[in-house]
């Protein structure tokens, strides 16, 4: 019987294989672990969680140039549902989350965007504008993916789900199968596109995107420590 021949990792595992130190410094944040056992101080949250929100709006925008890439009508859909996801339900949900925190929509919408939102957001929407839709969803991958591995491995942390930690709630959201099927469907996003778009001598430009938006998340967790503006 012939051998069959072991299919290629998918591409989302080979950035993560590529670049393990900035992926590990994002997944693994000191942010992440101070959620997990209850101790981040709630003020570095709160200023998370209003920068999160203007973060959300301009990743809203990255997924409306997604649909301005799309090759065709499958592609342009499939962005416009990531587009509405996060204006009608992702957006919602954060509102609630905020008022929760003592947070005022009014108060969240009016913030200033620290350096660290700015750099993030604009770093994914010019990578997408000089690029194609491959080099956006490489782009955008730590930050769908990224989240949901993060829940993931902080459900699976003592404590981190008790009633009386004070971040439970933020660590079901994205350990929950919702969030996880939308982690997946972007990992299959990403496959699809590799398949025609990718090729080998891509593959160095693709993790260069890739290393780079690791460390603008974690830098987004680090401006969260330290209240940074
Ligand atoms: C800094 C930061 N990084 C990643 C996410 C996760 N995330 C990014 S877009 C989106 C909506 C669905 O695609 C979600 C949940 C976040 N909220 N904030």
């Amino acid at each position: 019987m012939a051998a069959v021949p072991p299919s290629p990792p998918a591409l989302f595992d080979r950035l993560v294989a590529g670049a393990p130190t900035d992926w590990a410094a994002y997944v693994e944040h000191a942010f992440v672990g101070g959620m997990a056992d209850g101790t981040l101080p709630q003020a570095c949250f709160r200023h998370y969680l209003v920068q999160d929100y203007l973060f959300l709006s301009h990743f809203a925008r990255a997924y409306a140039l997604a649909i301005y890439k799309g090759r065709d009508l499958r592609e342009m859909r499939a962005a416009l549902g990531g587009l509405k996801a996060i204006l009608d339900v992702e957006m919602d949900l954060h509102v609630s989350l905020c008022a929760g925190w003592g947070l005022p929509a009014d108060e969240v919408e009016q913030a200033a965007e620290a350096k660290a939102t700015m750099a993030y957001t604009r770093y994914v929407l010019e990578t997408g504008l000089r690029g194609d839709l491959l080099d956006l969803h490489v782009a955008l991958s730590p930050c769908v993916i990224g989240y949901a591995e993060i829940g993931r491995r902080l459900s699976a942390l003592p404590g981190a789900l008790d009633a009386a930690n004070p971040y439970r709630a933020w660590t079901a959201e994205y350990a929950g199968e919702p969030y996880q099927a939308v982690a997946r469907a972007a990992r299959d996003t990403l496959d699809r596109l590799a398949a025609d778009m990718m090729t080998e001598a891509r593959f160095p430009r693709l993790l260069t995107i890739f290393r780079q938006a690791c460390r603008l998340e974690a830098d987004f967790w680090q401006m969260g420590m330290t209240l940074a503006e």
